[in-house]
């Protein structure tokens, strides 16, 4: 049994929706539980995910979020500083699984928010859960 902390990010609250569908279900398939955070951007996941490792409280972690592309480059900013955040604290050692969508437009984001279409949100969640196995293997 594990416990994973969800981060999300709640910027397009309808897309977060289905992105928490898909994780949790995931999750749950898998005999583990959860809990959820919120913050107000992408750009937050990380710092949250790194304070919370600091509790001992997860076995792993999964940002959720939606990046939508606008008129300048904060899209550049806002993804891949997400990225590289999350990026970072998995070569620490968490075990961490990156649903946040960075996309051109919503169309693009609702086919891969939705756990009947792309399900980027189970992919996340099922991403950490095999990052966690593998590092209960690497300390047996
Ligand atoms: N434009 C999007 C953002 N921008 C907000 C940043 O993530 C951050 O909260 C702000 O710069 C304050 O630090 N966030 C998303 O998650 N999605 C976007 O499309
Ligand atoms: C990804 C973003 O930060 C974006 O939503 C911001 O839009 P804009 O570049 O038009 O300010």
């Amino acid at each position: 049994m594990a416990h994973i902390l969800i981060v999300e990010a709640r910027f397009y609250a309808h897309l977060n929706d289905l992105l928490l569908a898909g994780a949790r279900a995931a999750i749950e398939a898998a005999g583990h539980t959860h809990e959820t955070v919120t913050v107000p951007g992408a750009l937050e996941v990380p710092g949250a995910v790194a304070a919370a490792s600091e509790s001992a409280r997860y076995d792993a972690y999964v940002g959720l979020g939606v990046v939508i592309r606008g008129e300048t480059y904060h899209f550049e900013i806002v993804a891949g500083e997400s990225a590289r955040g999350l990026m970072a604290l998995s070569l620490d050692g968490l075990a961490i699984g990156n649903g946040i969508l960075t996309v051109e437009n919503e169309a693009q984001a609702l086919v891969r928010a939705d756990p009947a279409q792309k399900d980027k949100g189970g992919e996340a969640a099922r991403a950490a859960l095999a990052m966690l196995a593998l590092k209960r293997g690497f300390a047996v």
